[in-house]
């Protein structure tokens, strides 16, 4: 019994626990005699933290003190917020989720598996929380894990575990309401398949009808179970997440991170460079290199925000290209995806276009177009040549540039390179945290266009509001909230705000997104304070008093 509040990180309270939760949870001798306090404790695991050799043993490192004790782990990572997000999260997360099998410890969350459908509600029952008790399930079956394809298992269990950790520390979801789902349908990575320590589902993608049906069995039992959770989820592949999210967004709150959360993201980054430069939304010319489902995702928030600054639908769609492996994407392509299609252009227009081995090719579309916004969603790292983006700054005072393809060397180019090659003019943003770029006596701080910035904000107004449904209108919400937080006035500062101050803009999404909810009737609580009802539901690394959390 006593070794169980040792074992659990939820209620384990280390070195932390008084002499009187000793006695009282029959914990005498079972500890060293020094009573700790939590500020103590942090203070040596930032210490072990800072002697592991790589950022894969850090990852490592702060997994395992996540197992052990979540209340230490997050306090650390609220403490060093910059330094670790990128440790638990976007780019080590990557590195992270490549050696799953093979740094794997213990299991964290719940494993579905495509081959027993039938056990799926059972599995999600087996985590032991009650239908009140949960307000968030992020799940991926990690087809398209960030940029690096499909990583299985571990690709599912450890994306989900940093997408919840981010919730956490940046808007204070309370780690004991939550749950990471790994949704294993097998996996077409040969490496995984013939590795003999891979501790996932050792065949290929199931697709067709026994995936849909596996998925539709988790909303159900998820929906079923824990009637209040959000269902976000995540690196799904192309064929199949915005697929999944219309199927479910007007029945339950299903959220689709790397379409809605990036889309609200650019969003933000795009309001603040138009307030930067000056040139209204609707008289942007965005190229969208990359258009699977962050890409036209984005390209679909961009549009839905041209057509509230005044554009009918049509001429707000004309004003994005998309460019995809196949070139500029046009009418005649007979392998066009449905929702690459709307943005397809007309096969006249680009009569007399330079055409390469794959269509027209991106340098060709920026130097027709001369595009205002180059957005990167490709996964091809250095795609955003100096060539291409010198022409680009050749005809535009403003250039906002946008390499956000994770991790690290997938960015369709480096922040540095793009200041130096347009002389400081551009306005850009990266998916990954970058360090602030020096040129010609200005500072330029990279703000990091990552869902990160607005997820959390996004669940948390969620959660307080109960929201019945995700709307395009609570995303709108949180892209102007974010927007509104910038810094518009001061030469090189960030398109988004710090990392530093995410808990402040999650927090201000969070108002926004609930405010909307309730404006749209969608809330299923009363909002009579939204600022303090956001304030109150925000969970602290704090020890509580051992008896009841
Ligand atoms: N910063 C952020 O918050 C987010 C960034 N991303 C990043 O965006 C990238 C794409 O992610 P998803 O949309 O989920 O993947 P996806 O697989 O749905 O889309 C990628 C698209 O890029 C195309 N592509 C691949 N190579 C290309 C090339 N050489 N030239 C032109 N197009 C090419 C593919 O055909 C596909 O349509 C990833 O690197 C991911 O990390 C995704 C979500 C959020
Ligand atoms: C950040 C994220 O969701 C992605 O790169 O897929
Ligand atoms: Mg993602």
């Amino acid at each position: 019994m006593a070794r169980n509040v040792l074992d659990d990180p939820l209620l384990n309270k280390g070195t932390a626990f008084t002499l009187d939760e000793r006695a009282r949870l029959g914990l005498d001798g079972l500890l060293p005699p020094a009573v700790e306090t939590l500020d103590e404790q942090a203070a040596r695991a930032y210490g072990q933290f800072r002697r592991q050799p790589t950022d894969l043993a850090k990852n490592v490192f702060l997994g395992a003190l996540q197992d052990r004790n979540e209340v230490l782990f997050h306090r650390l990572l609220a403490d060093h917020m910059r330094e670790m997000l990128p440790i638990v999260y976007d780019p080590t997360v990557a590195e992270a989720i490549k050696n799953y099998s093979h740094e794997y410890r213990r299991p964290r969350g719940v494993y579905l598996s495509i081959d027993d459908i039938d056990g799926i509600e059972r599995a999600l029952g087996n985590a032991g929380l009650g239908r009140g008790d949960v307000d968030l399930i992020v799940a991926s079956d990690a087809e398209q894990i960030l940029g690096i394809g499909d990583w299985g298992v571990g690709g599912g269990a450890g994306i989900a575990a940093g997408k919840l950790a981010v919730y956490t520390a940046a808007a204070g979801i309370d780690p004991a309401r939550v749950i990471p789902v790994a949704l294993d349908v097998g996996t077409d990575n040969e490496a995984l398949l013939n590795d003999r320590l891979y501790v996932g589902l050792r065949h290929a993608r199931v697709r067709g009808e026994r995936y849909d049906a596996f998925i539709d069995a988790y909303v159900s039992a998820a929906t079923r179970l824990f009637p209040e959770a959000m269902l976000h989820f995540e690196d799904f592949g192309p064929g199949n997440a915005r697929r999944i999210l219309e199927k479910y967004t007007g029945r339950v709150p299903a959220f689709n991170d790397d379409m809605q959360g990036t889309g609200a993201i650019v969003l933000a980054a795009v309001l603040a460079a138009v307030r930067i430069s000056g040139t209204p939304l609707r008289e942007q010319r965005i190229v969208v290199f990359g258009a699977g489902t962050a890409g036209i995702g984005i390209a679909d928030q961009l549009r839905d925000a041209m057509v509230r600054d005044g554009l009918d639908r049509e001429p707000a769609t004309r004003r994005i290209w998309a460019v995809d492996q196949q070139g500029l994407l046009c009418d005649d392509m007979p392998d066009l995806r449905d929702f690459q299609r709307p943005y397809a252009r007309p096969g006249d227009e680009v009569a007399g276009w330079a055409m390469g081995g794959s269509g027209v090719g991106l340098a060709e579309v920026v130097r027709r177009v001369r595009p205002t916004v180059l957005l990167g969603t490709s996964t091809a790292g250095g795609a955003f040549t100096e060539e291409i983006v010198k022409a680009m700054a050749a005809e535009v005072d403003r250039p906002v540039i946008l390499p956000i393809s994770n991790p690290t060397e997938r960015m369709e180019a480096r922040p540095d390179d793009v200041i130096r090659w347009t002389d400081g003019r551009a306005l850009v943003a990266t998916g990954v945290p970058a360090d602030p770029v020096e040129h010609d006596g200005v500072t330029h701080v990279i703000g990091q266009a990552n869902n990160a910035m607005v997820y959390p904000g996004l669940g948390l107004g969620t959660v307080v509001s109960r929201a019945r449904r995700i709307s395009d209108g609570m995303l709108q919400a949180a892209a102007e909230a974010v927007a509104g937080m910038v810094d518009v006035a001061t030469p090189g500062a960030s398109l988004l705000p710090e990392v530093e101050n995410l808990r402040i803009v999650s927090a201000t999404v969070a108002v926004a997104v609930a405010r909307r909810a309730a404006e749209e009737g969608l809330a299923r609580v009363e909002l009579g304070n939204p600022v303090q009802q956001v304030q109150d539901a925000m969970w602290e690394p704090a020890y509580r008093p051992a008896d009841g959390r």
